[in-house]
C-alpha cells in the first residue's frame, strides 16, 4: 500500500498506493511506517519524496474505517517520525491533499505542489477536526487567522493560493514528482520546521459559534487552534487528541459522514422503471436555451455560462430582456470574481424570439408557474426545436407528465427544478415522468453535475420531493400558532435545532403571497372566510388572512413579523399580530395553550419525516439518502443532523411512530400526522439501519 524506490541515485521515493484517492487506510499507514523506516535507515538515501500514485497525493484518512473498529498504526506517531527525520522529506502534491493528506504534507519538511491541486483540511465538514497534528502545525506555519479560516470552514485551496499563504514552498505546472525530486537533490540535510510566534484571536469563538448553528466541530476546531496559540507543541497535540475524542463518536460526526457518502449515492440514480445511472448514457450538450428571464431564468443562465455552456436566453419583451441582460452580466462578474474563474466572452445570446432556441440541444423553461402558459410553450417548442432536443421545465410542482403529453416526443421531457438563487444553491431536483427516456434523465443529471449541483433524480408528483414534504411542515407550524404558539416560539425552536431560519421568518423572506397563489390555484382560499376545514381536512386560513391585509412579508415591511421598512431584514415581534391572533382564536373558540419547543419540533419535523416515508413507499425517491440530500442542500436542514430521514433513524423509528400516533389521536383531522405504513413496516422489521431501508422498501408486502 506504499512503495519505496530509489531515484536519481540518492532520493527515496515513497508512493502511496490506494486508488482512487490514496486514502490513509490501515494498510497505507503501515506502508508509510515501513517505507519511511527503510528510507531513513538506508545510507544511500540522502533525501525522501512522498507522492501518491495516479496523480492524487492523498484524500485523507479512510472515512469508511471511521464507522468500525480502527486497527493499524495511528497517524500522529507516523507524522511525528517523518517530521523528526534527519533527512529532508519533501511532499509532491498532485490532485488532492485533503485532511490527513495535507497533514501528512505538513509533517514533511517541504511541499511542492501542482498549481491546480486542491489542498484543505475539510475534517470539520465530517464532524471532526484535523487531529493528526493539523491544528498545531498549520497555525505554526501560516499564523492563527489564516489557519482558523481554513480549519473552521474546511474550504479547499488551489496550489497557487497555498503558495501565497505559505503552506507550500513551490508550485509547478510541470511534472510534480520530478520537480520534487529535483528540489530534494538541491537541499542540504536538516529540516525546515517553521515555528511562528502565535497569539490568540479575540472574538473568533463567538463568530464561529453563531455561524455553526449548533454544530460542535467548528467550535472544537477553534479550541484546538487556540491551544496552538497558547501551549507548547506537545501539549497542543494532547489538547487536539482530547478534543478529537469528544467529536469522534458523536452523533453529529455520524450524520456528517453519512452526508458525505449520501452525496455520492444520489449521483448513482435509479428509477422504478429500471433505468439506472450506469446503463444510461447522457447526450452531449454544448448549447442550452433558457426561456423566461425572471429571477430563476437569470440564475440558471448564470449557472450554465459559468459551467462553460453556450446559452440562448429568451424573454418576450425587449425591455425585460435588456433588464435581464444587465442583471445577468453583473451576477456573472461577481460570481466569477468570487470563485476566481475567468469568463469566456460572448457565451450568452439574448433574444425576444422563441425561434432563437431552434438549434439548441436542451431547453430549460423558466416562465411563470402557470400550467396554461407552460402547456402552450411546450407545444411550440416541440414544433420548432430539433427532433431530439430535450425539453426541461423548471416547475417547482406542476405535472411533468402532463407537460410531456403536449409534445411530439414525451420521452424527451424532464423536470429540472432549481432553487433560488439558481447560480448559488447546490440542489437540483431532476424529475422524471413515466415516459421520460433514461437518456433524458442521464443528460439532465450530467448537466447538473457540470453546473456543480448535487442533482437528485425523483419521480413525478405534486411538489416532487422537496415541496411536497414542505407542505405538512409549514401547515403544522400554522396549526401550532392557532393553538397558542407565536411565530417567535416556533421559529426559535427550529433555529435552535439548526435551521438557519424558522418557518415564519423564511415565509416572510420568500413572500407570503407565493404560498397564497399556490393555495388559490388549489381552490383552498375562500376570501374573508375563517373556516378551518377545507376539502375535508384541517386548514389554517391565517396566511390567507395576512395576505388579505397586504402583509406579504419583508417586501411590504410586515408579515408574520414587523420590519423597520419594506425590504428590511430585521424581524421584530409585531404587537398587532399578537392581538390579531388573540381575536382570531376567540372567534374560532380556540383556547390558547402553552406550546414548548419539544412539541414544535415533533409536530413540524415528524410531519415532514412522515411525508418522506410516504414518498419512499411510493417510489418517488429511490432511497432515504435522496430525501436527505434534497433537504440538506435545498431547504437548510442542518447538515450535522444528516437530513430528516437520518434524523428519524437517530431519534429511533419506534419513537417517531409513537409520537405521530399520539398527535394523530389528538388531531384526527390532520391526515399528515397519520403514520405512514412504511414507517410501521420498518418498525416491525426491528428499525434497521438506514443503509438497509432500501431492501425493506423493495420487499413485497401486503397492505392488509
Ligand atoms: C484521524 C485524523 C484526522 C484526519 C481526518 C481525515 O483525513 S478525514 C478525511 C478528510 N478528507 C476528505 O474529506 C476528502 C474527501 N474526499 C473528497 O473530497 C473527494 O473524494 C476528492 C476531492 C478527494 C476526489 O473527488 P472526486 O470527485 O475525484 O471523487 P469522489 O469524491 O467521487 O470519490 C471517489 C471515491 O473515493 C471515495 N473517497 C473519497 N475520499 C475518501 C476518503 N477520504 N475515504 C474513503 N473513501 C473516500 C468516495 O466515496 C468515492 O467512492 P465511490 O462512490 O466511488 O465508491
Amino acid at each position: 500500500m506504499a512503495a519505496l524506490t530509489r531515484v536519481s541515485g540518492s532520493v527515496g521515493l515513497i508512493s502511496l498506493l490506494n486508488p482512487p484517492v490514496n486514502a490513509l487506510s490501515a494498510a497505507v499507514r503501515q506502508g508509510i511506517v515501513d517505507t519511511v523506516r527503510r528510507a531513513v535507515s538506508d545510507p544511500q538515501v540522502k533525501s525522501v519524496v512522498i507522492c501518491g500514485q495516479n496523480g492524487v497525493f492523498c484524500g485523507g484518512a479512510d472515512i469508511k474505517e471511521f464507522g468500525g473498529h480502527m486497527s493499524g498504526p495511528p497517524l500522529v506517531p507516523i507524522f511525528n517520525t517523518i517530521e523528526a527525520a534527519d533527512k529532508p522529506v519533501v511532499a509532491a502534491i498532485e490532485g488532492s491533499a485533503l485532511g490527513g493528506g495535507l497533514e501528512l504534507a505538513l509533517a514533511c519538511h517541504y511541499r511542492i505542489t501542482q498549481s491546480k491541486a486542491r489542498l484543505g483540511l475539510p475534517e470539520v465538514s465530517l464532524g471532526l477536526l484535523p487531529a493528526a497534528g493539523g491544528t498545531q502545525r498549520l497555525p505554526r506555519l501560516i499564523g492563527v487567522p489564516a489557519a482558523l479560516d481554513l480549519i473552521t470552514t474546511g474550504r479547499h485551496l488551489t496550489g497557487a493560493e497555498a503558495l501565497k499563504l505559505g503552506i507550500v514552498d513551490q508550485v509547478t505546472d510541470q511534472n510534480t514528482v520530478e520537480a520534487a525530486v529535483k528540489f530534494a537533490l538541491s537541499i542540504p540535510s536538516g529540516c525546515n520546521i517553521c515555528r511562528l510566534h502565535l497569539s490568540e484571536r479575540p472574538g473568533v469563538m463567538q463568530r464561529v459559534k453563531k455561524s455553526a448553528h449548533g454544530a460542535i466541530a467548528p467550535v472544537a476546531c477553534v479550541q484546538a487552534v487556540q491551544a496552538a496559540a497558547t501551549l507548547p507543541f506537545t501539549q497542543g497535540m494532547q489538547r487536539e487528541q482530547e478534543l478529537m475524542a469528544t467529536l469522534f463518536g458523536s452523533g453529529q460526526a455520524r450524520a456528517l459522514q453519512y452526508c458525505f457518502f449520501s452525496q455520492r449515492v444520489v449521483s448513482k440514480w435509479s428509477s422504478p422503471s429500471g433505468s439506472r445511472w450506469d446503463t444510461s448514457k447522457p447526450k452531449p450538450v454544448t448549447k442550452v436555451g433558457v426561456i423566461g428571464l425572471g429571477t430563476m431564468g437569470r440564475g440558471i443562465t448564470v449557472a450554465l455560462a459559468l459551467a462553460g455552456l453556450s446559452v440562448v436566453a429568451v424573454e418576450t419583451q425587449q425591455q425585460q430582456m435588456m433588464a435581464a441582460q444587465h442583471a445577468v452580466s453583473g451576477m456573472l462578474e461577481r460570481t466569477a470574481r468570487r470563485r476566481g474563474v475567468s469568463l469566456v466572452g460572448d457565451q450568452i445570446r439574448y433574444s425576444v424570439e422563441l425561434e432563437a432556441v431552434a438549434d439548441v440541444e436542451l431547453v430549460i423553461e423558466a416562465v411563470f408557474e402557470d400550467m396554461a402558459l407552460k402547456e402552450k410553450l411546450f407545444k411550440q417548442l416541440s414544433t420548432l426545436c430539433k427532433a431530439d432536443t430535450l425539453l426541461c421545465s423548471n416547475t417547482s410542482s406542476l405535472d411533468i407528465d402532463h407537460l410531456a403529453s403536449q409534445t411530439h416526443s414525451p420521452q424527451l421531457v424532464v423536470g429540472m427544478h432549481f432553487f433560488a438563487p439558481a447560480h448559488v444553491m447546490k440542489l437540483l431536483e431532476v424529475v422524471y415522468g413515466p415516459r421520460s427516456a433514461p437518456q433524458a434523465v442521464a443528460t439532465a443529471m450530467e448537466l447538473g453535475k457540470r453546473m456543480g449541483k448535487v442533482s437528485v433524480a425523483v419521480g413525478n408528483c405534486s411538489g416532487f420531493v422537496g415541496n411536497r414534504m414542505l407542505m405538512p411542515y409549514v401547515e403544522e407550524a400554522s396549526f401550532l400558532v392557532e393553538e397558542g404558539a407565536s411565530p417567535e416560539i416556533v421559529d426559535r425552536a427550529l433555529e435552535e435545532f439548526g435551521f438557519p431560519m424558522g418557518v415564519f421568518r423564511m415565509s416572510d423572506l420568500s413572500g407570503l403571497d407565493v404560498g397564497w397563489k399556490v393555495r388559490k390555484a388549489r381552490g383552498l382560499v375562500e376570501p374573508g372566510q375563517m373556516s378551518r376545514v377545507r376539502q375535508g381536512r384541517r386548514y389554517s386560513p391565517l396566511g390567507d388572512l395576512l395576505c388579505e391585509q397586504g402583509r406579504f412579508g419583508q417586501k411590504t415591511g410586515r408579515g408574520w413579523y414587523l420590519y423597520d421598512s419594506a425590504g428590511s431584514r430585521e424581524a421584530q415581534p409585531d404587537p398587532w399580530l399578537q392581538s390579531f391572533l388573540e381575536e382570531y382564536r376567540a372567534r374560532q373558540g380556540l383556547v390558547s395553550r402553552r406550546i414548548d419547543s419539544q412539541e414544535v419540533l415533533e409536530r413540524c419535523l415528524y410531519a415532514l419525516i412522515n411525508e418522506g416515508f410516504n414518498i419512499l413507499q411510493e417510489g418517488i425517491a429511490a432511497g432515504p439518502e435522496d430525501i436527505d440530500m434534497i433537504y440538506v442542500f435545498g431547504y437548510g436542514f442542518p447538515r450535522h443532523r444528516g437530513g430528516p430521514m437520518f434524523y428519524a433513524s437517530q431519534v429511533g423509528l419506534a419513537q417517531v411512530l409513537q409520537r405521530l400516533e399520539h398527535y394523530q389521536q389528538l388531531h384526527p383531522d390532520i391526515p399528515h400526522l397519520r403514520p405512514s405504513s412504511l414507517l410501521r413496516r420498518l418498525v416491525s422489521s426491528g428499525s434497521p439501519r438506514i443503509q438497509r431501508w432500501r431492501e425493506i422498501i423493495r420487499m413485497p408486502h401486503s397492505s392488509l
